[in-house]
């Protein structure tokens, strides 16, 4: 709730509640994704014999874009009304502008605003919650860390970032052919790269990769990675990388200060490290999300 009032609020101006449907729908859609993600279909059939799935992330797509496209009114009619001089200082202030742009060149259509809105509401919210959680739960484990918090945290971060990345791949397409080490790469060719095979990769990381040892970082990314860009990427690479991130480190150093400022967090005794993974690909045309999930809140005690 907290990642999801964050989110609506500031790229949205409005609140968990408003945005609570789209929110539902959205990890149901993810959920239909996931398990269908690595299913092959033959794109022409699909077009005449839908599957149960087909069908319900189609009422989905729809549902979801009549919220989205009511809240995008809501925005327009305050200003039409007088009551508002702007469309706000926010997020879907620069898309609803673009959105009714009269240079017929520059402006967005309905249907870009309306994916961009759930790429937003989507990575804006189901990263840093995984984020979150899994910093609480290393935290809770590794308790001399929680002092150590309250002093510095982005150490903590990072090596939270490293061990359970909230996205645990990236997908990238080949335009033509190219040879990458030893793989020839054929053009069109989609390839999944998974930074947690990175971040875990005894290689790059020591023979201790898979163990929580935040102080990896104490000098910084470019030493703890020995100065390999690609060594430690849970936000991505390149010009498409995560354009939240900065915004996610800071809510999640804002969350957690507020938690251990009030609590000492200790492990259930009745907690089963046994974590997996959920593939959330393509979730808009423009996303491609996935998260690492082991949270269950009655594993973690919160002690005040
Ligand atoms: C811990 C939190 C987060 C993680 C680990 C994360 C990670 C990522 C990754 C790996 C990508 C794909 C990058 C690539 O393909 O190279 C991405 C893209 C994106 N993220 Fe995040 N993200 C986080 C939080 C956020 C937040 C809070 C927002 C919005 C406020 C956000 C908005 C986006 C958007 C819009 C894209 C698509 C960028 C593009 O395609 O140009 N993310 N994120």
């Amino acid at each position: 709730m907290f990642t999801s009032e964050v989110i609506s609020r500031t790229a949205f101006g409005s609140s968990y509640l408003e945005g609570e449907k789209i929110f539902y729908m959205l990890k149901k859609l993810a959920d239909i994704v996931s398990r269908n993600s690595n299913k092959s279909r033959i794109s022409i059939l699909s077009k005449f014999w839908k599957t149960d799935d087909d069908v319900e992330s189609e009422k989905l797509a729809r549902e979801i874009q009549d919220l989205v496209i009511e809240i995008v009114k809501k925005r327009e009619n305050k200003v039409a009304s007088g009551e508002a001089e702007s469309f706000g200082s926010d997020f879907l202030r620069i898309l609803v502008k673009a959105f009714n742009n009269p240079d017929e060149k520059t402006k967005i259509l309905m249907e870009d605003l309306v994916d961009e809105c759930k790429t937003f509401y989507f990575a804006g919210q189901e990263t840093v919650n995984a984020l979150l959680a899994w910093a609480v739960l290393v935290l809770a484990i590794h308790r001399d860390w929680q002092d150590k918090a309250r002093r510095e945290m982005r150490m903590i971060i990072n090596e939270t970032l490293r061990l359970y990345a909230p996205i645990n791949g990236l997908v990238r397409r080949a335009r033509r052919q190219v040879q990458v080490g030893k793989l020839v790469l054929p053009a069109k060719v989609d390839v999944w790269i998974p930074n947690m095979a990175l971040h875990h990769d005894p290689q790059l990381w020591g023979d201790d990769a898979h163990v929580f040892k935040p102080e990896r970082f104490e000098k910084g990314i470019v030493k703890a990675t020995k100065y390999n860009a690609a060594a430690f990427i849970p936000f991505g690479m390149g010009p498409r990388a995560c354009v939240g991130m900065t915004f996610a480190i800071n809510e999640t150093k804002t969350a957690l200060s507020m938690i251990l400022q009030r609590y000492t967090i200790s492990l259930s005794p009745a907690y089963v490290h046994h974590f997996s993974f959920s593939c959330l690909c393509s979730l808009t045309h423009t996303s491609y999300h996935s998260s690492t999930t082991a949270w269950d809140s009655s594993y973690t005690q919160f002690t005040v």
